[in-house]
């Protein structure tokens, strides 16, 4: 566990998420809320606090009854990045703030564990693709600066350690059907193997 680390975890509104899985599931807007909630359940006892960002008032319902906390934010992955890691630094200035996606259905605290206990200040994870990113972490007291969206390995590679390690269930965000299978392998979460029963 990593006390020094707060986590802001983006959610977009279900309605509007996932739209590369579309024809995996007659639910979309229910498997993308599956992933977010497997996702912060499994980060929580590596961190100190989790932050959801989120319009979406069904996601944060769902985290309320979790004990998580989540607000609304701007429009935008790095807007809502921003907002949420100015909240977090407000309140407590000397602290890490990370980014974490809310895509990740496999993941696994020790594993999430094992990646934060690598970085040694502002780092990142990178997806299994290499060229999106999964996780990132300012260095202490310093501003996030988060760079997500299209080639954000290549954009956090120019000034954040790279983490790279046995953490599998980390570097899978899952965006298309193959992703999902491969987090089915690695073992999915139990709100998304609810989601897709009888699959898992
Ligand atoms: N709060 C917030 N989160 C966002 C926004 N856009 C993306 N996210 C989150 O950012 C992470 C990565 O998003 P994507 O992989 O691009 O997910 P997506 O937009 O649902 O998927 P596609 O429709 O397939 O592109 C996920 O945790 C999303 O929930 C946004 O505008 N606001
Ligand atoms: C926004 C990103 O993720 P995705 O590929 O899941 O859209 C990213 O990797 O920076």
């Amino acid at each position: 566990m990593r006390a020094d680390v707060d986590l802001v975890v983006p959610v977009k509104t279900l309605q509007r998420a996932k739209t590369r899985l579309v024809g995996v599931t007659d639910d979309r807007p229910a498997l993308a809320l599956a992933f977010a909630l497997d996702t912060i359940a499994a980060a929580l006892p590596a961190v100190r606090s989790v932050l959801a960002i989120t319009e979406d008032p069904a996601v944060a319902a769902e985290l309320r009854a979790m004990g998580v906390g989540s607000i609304p934010g701007p429009e935008g992955l790095n807007e809502a990045l921003r907002f949420g890691a100015a909240v977090l630094r407000r309140r407590d200035r000397h602290r890490v703030v990370g980014a974490l996606q809310a895509d990740l259905p496999a993941l696994r605290t020790d594993e999430l564990e094992l990646a934060l206990a690598a970085a040694g200040g502002r780092a990142f994870c990178p997806d299994r693709q290499g060229t999106g990113t999964t996780l990132l972490l300012s260095a202490p007291g310093q501003d996030l600066e988060p760079r997500f969206g299209v080639g954000s390995a290549e954009a956090h590679a120019a000034d954040a350690q790279v983490l790279v390690g046995p953490w599998p269930t980390l570097r899978n965000d899952v965006d298309t059907a193959a992703d999902l299978e491969l987090a089915t392998r690695l073992g999915l979460g139990p709100r998304t193997c609810e989601a897709l029963s009888p699959v898992c």
